[in-house]
C-alpha cells in the first residue's frame, strides 16, 4: 500500500529541488521517533498480514481472462467491509486486504488464520460480484498475460507516447496519485522507460527473438530487448505483481534489529518454498519468483549510475538488503550512504550500524513529493522519513513507531502470494512460529550479507526448492556476538526437515517449541499439523510449489505448442482452475498442494 497522501504531487523536475530538504527533515523525523521510543520495552508481539488480491474478469463467451480495473472505484465502498481493511495497490486490478486490527501474540489465534483468510476472500468476492458477476478475486502473483493484447477489462490501448510503454497502458495504474507519480518519476529520473529482461524458458519451438524482433522495439535506437528473454517496459509489469507480507511488532528496538536480520536470513528458504510466479507477459520464464521482475521494473538509476559510477548504487531500490542492523560482523558489502544524514544521526547519538542503515536508505532520492507536506512539524509527522523508507522496497523493512502505543515493527516482504488460503495460512503460521523459536532460543543464522544475497539469487530460479543449495550457518546455536562462524551449503530439505547427525531442522525446533508451550491442548496442536506438513512436504520435494504447479499446467495443456507461450485459452483455463482450487481447497480435500499425513507431527499429550 505504501504512504498514501492526499494532495498534488510535484513533477520530478520540481521534486529534485527539494531532495536535500526532504532528507534533512526525514532524518529529524526519524530522530524524534528514535529519541521517543529508543527505550520502549516489553511491547507485545502483535502481527498482521497483507495480501494483494487480483480482480480477474472471466469472459466465458470467448474463453478469455483479463485483469478487471475496478479497484479505484470499488475501494471507497469497501471501507470497513467485513471488519477488514482494504487498500489500493499499484495496479487497478489489485486490492490489498489487511486485518482490521493486528493479531495478538497468542499461538491459539494462529489456528483461526485460514478461516480468517477465507472470510476475507469471500467478503471481497461478494463486492466484486456486485460490480460484475464475472469478476473474481484470485491470489495470483502475476497475471500470465499482463501486457499482452487486450489484457484488461475494460480494454485500453497503450498510448504510444514517447517514453511510455509499448504494451502497458497507464490506465491500468490505480488512480491514487502515489502510483501514477511513481511511474512517471521513476521513468524520468532513470531517463528512459524501464527495461525488464527475464530469461525465457526455452522449449523445442520457442522463438527466442520474439521480443527483439517486435517492430516497435526494433525501431528503437538501441534494442532494449535481449534475445532469449521476456521483455517488459513498464513499472506495472513489476508492481502489478502480488505478494504476501507479514509485519511483526518487536518488544523493543534491539529485538526489532535482531528480527530484521534473522527474517532477512531465512528469506531465501521461505522464498524457495513459496515461489508461485513462473509466467510473465504471455510467456513461461526460467524464474519462479516475481522479485527480480519488480527489481528491474522500479530501477530509477540513470545509465551512468547503472553502468559505471563507483559512487552510485549497485542495485535497484527494490532489492535484497545490503547490510544487517543488529551487528556489523557479517556486513561484507560496501554500503553507499548519504554522508550528511549519517553525520547528523551519529552526532545525535545513534550508533554507527543503525545510522548507516538509515543513511543508506536516504542515499536514494525521494521520488514523490506533495506541495502540502513540504513544510511540516518534524516532531508531529514522519511523512518525509516514510517517503524514503517506503520507497526502498527491500525484502525486510524496519518501521519505527509513528505514535502512541505502537512499537518498532519489522515487515517481512519477499514472498509471492500463494494460490490458496490454506497455503497463505501455512506460510503465516510457519514464519510466525519460526520467529517465536528464534526469539526464544536466540537463534543465530548470521552468514555474510554477500552469501545471503547469493542465497536470494538462487531462490528466485526455476525449481529452486529442489534444484538449489543454500549457504547456512553450521551452528545456529552459537551466541549472537560470538566471533567464530562457519557456513555450509545445504539443500532445503536439510534446513527444514533436518539430517541425522548434522542438523535437526527448523520443523524440529518448532515441534519442540510447541510441545513445551502450555498454550495449546492436544487437539489444538493437531490443528497446526497440516500447515506445517505443507512446508515439510515441499521441502522434501513431495509437494509442488505454486510455481511448479502453474508451469506444469501450461506445459501439459493440450493447446500448448512447445513455444513457451501462454495463449488466451491456456490463460483462461489456468485462471478457472486456480479459482476452483482457491474456492474448494481445504487442507483435507486437496491432494495437489497439501499434505495428508497429519497424525505424526507433534507429540500429542497421551503420548507424552
Ligand atoms: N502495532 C502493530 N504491530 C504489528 N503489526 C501491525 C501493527 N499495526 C499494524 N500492523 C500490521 O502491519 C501491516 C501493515 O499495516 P499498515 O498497512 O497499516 O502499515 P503501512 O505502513 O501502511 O504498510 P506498508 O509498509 O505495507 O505500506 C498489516 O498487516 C497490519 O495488520
Ligand atoms: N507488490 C509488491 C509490494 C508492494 C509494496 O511495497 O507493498 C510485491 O509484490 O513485492
Ligand atoms: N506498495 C507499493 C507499490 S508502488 C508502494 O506503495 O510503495
Amino acid at each position: 500500500m505504501g504512504l498514501l497522501i492526499i494532495g498534488s504531487p510535484l513533477t520530478w523536475g520540481e521534486t529534485k529541488k527539494y531532495i536535500r530538504h526532504v532528507r534533512q527533515a526525514g532524518i529529524q523525523q526519524f530522530l524524534h521517533m528514535y529519541d521517543t521510543h529508543k527505550h520502549s520495552k516489553d511491547i507485545a508481539l502483535l502481527w498482521g498480514d497483507e495480501i494483494e488480491y487480483s480482480a480477474i474478469y472471466l469472459d466465458h463467451s470467448r474463453n478469455e481472462a483479463r485483469v478487471a480495473l475496478v479497484a479505484s472505484d470499488l475501494l471507497p465502498s469497501l471501507e470497513g467491509k467485513g471488519g477488514f481493511l482494504w487498500a489500493p495497490e499499484f495496479a487497478d486490478h489489485m486490492i490489498e486486504g489487511i486485518p482490521g486490527e493486528p493479531f495478538s501474540d497468542s499461538i491459539t489465534e494462529l489456528l483461526g488464520i485460514e478461516t480468517f483468510l477465507k472470510n476475507r476472500r469471500e467478503c471481497l468476492s461478494e463486492a466484486l460480484t456486485a460490480v460484475n458477476p464475472s469478476i473474481i478475486p484470485l491470489t495470483i502473483t502475476t497475471f500470465p498475460r499482463l501486457g499482452c493484447s487486450r489484457f484488461t477489462e475494460p480494454t485500453f490501448i497503450p498510448s504510444g507516447d514517447y517514453g511510455k510503454s509499448f504494451f502497458f497502458p497507464n490506465d491500468v495504474i490505480n488512480h491514487h496519485t502515489r502510483y501514477r507519480s511513481f511511474e512517471q518519476n521513476i521513468r524520468e529520473r532513470r531517463g528512459e522507460r524501464p527495461a525488464i529482461n527475464i530469461p525465457m524458458y526455452i522449449d523445442t519451438d520457442t522463438d527466442t527473438n520474439y521480443f527483439t524482433n517486435q517492430q516497435l522495439i526494433h525501431n528503437e535506437p538501441e534494442n532494449p530487448a535481449k534475445p532469449g528473454h521476456i521483455y517488459m517496459d513498464h513499472m506495472g509489469f513489476g508492481m502489478g505483481n502480488s505478494c504476501l507480507q507479514m509485519t511483526y511488532q518487536a518488544a523493543n528496538l534491539d529485538q526489532a534489529r535482531y528480527m530484521y536480520d534473522q527474517l532477512s536470513l531465512i528469506g531465501p528458504i521461505i522464498v524457495a518454498l513459496s515461489n508461485s510466479s513462473p509466467l510473465y507477459h504471455g510467456f513461461i520464464s526460467d524464474l519462479d519468483c516475481r522479485f527480480e521482475v519488480i527489481e528491474q521494473s522500479v530501477d530509477d538509476r540513470t545509465r551512468q549510475e547503472r553502468h559505471s559510477s563507483p559512487t552510485s548504487f549497485p542495485n535497484s531500490r527494490y532489492s535484497v538488503i545490503d547490510c544487517f542492523i543488529a551487528t556489523d560482523m557479517y556486513n561484507d558489502m560496501s554500503v553507499l550512504v548519504d554522508q550528511e544524514s549519517y553525520d547528523t544521526l551519529t552526532c545525535a547519538g545513534v550508533d554507527n550500524i543503525l545510522s548507516r542503515h538509515i543513511a543508506h536508505l536516504f542515499a536514494r532520492d525521494p521520488l514523490i513529493l506533495y506541495s502540502n507536506t513540504l513544510e511540516i512539524d518534524n516532531t508531529a509527522s514522519s511523512v518525509h522519513f516514510d517517503n524514503l523508507n517506503s520507497s526502498n522496497w527491500n525484502n525486510v523493512r524496519l518501521k519505527p513507531p509513528p505514535h502512541g502505543s505502537t512499537g518498532w515493527r519489522v515487515e517481512f516482504r519477499p514472498i509471492d502470494v500463494q494460490l490458496t488460503d490454506f497455503e497463505n495460512a501455512a506460510f503465516m503460521i510457519f514464519v510466525n512460529l519460526l520467529l517465536r523459536v528464534f526469539l526464544d532460543k536466540n537463534i543465530n543464522l548470521y552468514i555474510p550479507v554477500s552469501q545471503m544475497q547469493e542465497n536470494f539469487k538462487r531462490s528466485f530460479k526455476k525449481d529452486s526448492c529442489k534444484s538449489q543449495e543454500y549457504y547456512f550457518r553450521s551452528d545456529i546455536f552459537t551466541p549472537l556476538h560470538s566471533n567464530t562462524y562457519d557456513s555450509v551449503v545445504w539443500d532445503i530439505n536439510t534446513i527444514i526437515n533436518g539430517k541425522e547427525g548434522i542438523f535437526g531442522g527448523f520443523l524440529d525446533l518448532i515441534r519442540e517449541y510447541i510441545n513445551q508451550s502450555d498454550e495449546l491442548n492436544s487437539e489444538q496442536k493437531l490443528k497446526l499439523v497440516p500447515y506445517l506438513n505443507l512446508i515439510r512436504d515441499r521441502a522434501r520435494g513431495q509437494l509442488m510449489t505454486g510455481a511448479n504447479w502453474i508451469r506444469e499446467f501450461v506445459l501439459s495443456h493440450p493447446n500448448y505448442k512447445h513455444d513457451s507461450a501462454v495463449c488466451e485459452q491456456i490463460c483462461f483455463d489456468l485462471m478457472v482452475s486456480i479459482s476452483k482450487l482457491s474456492n474448494h481447497t481445504s487442507h483435507n480435500s486437496s491432494t495437489q498442494l497439501t499434505g495428508n499425513n497429519f497424525s505424526s507431527f507433534f507429540l500429542i499429550e497421551d503420548e507424552l
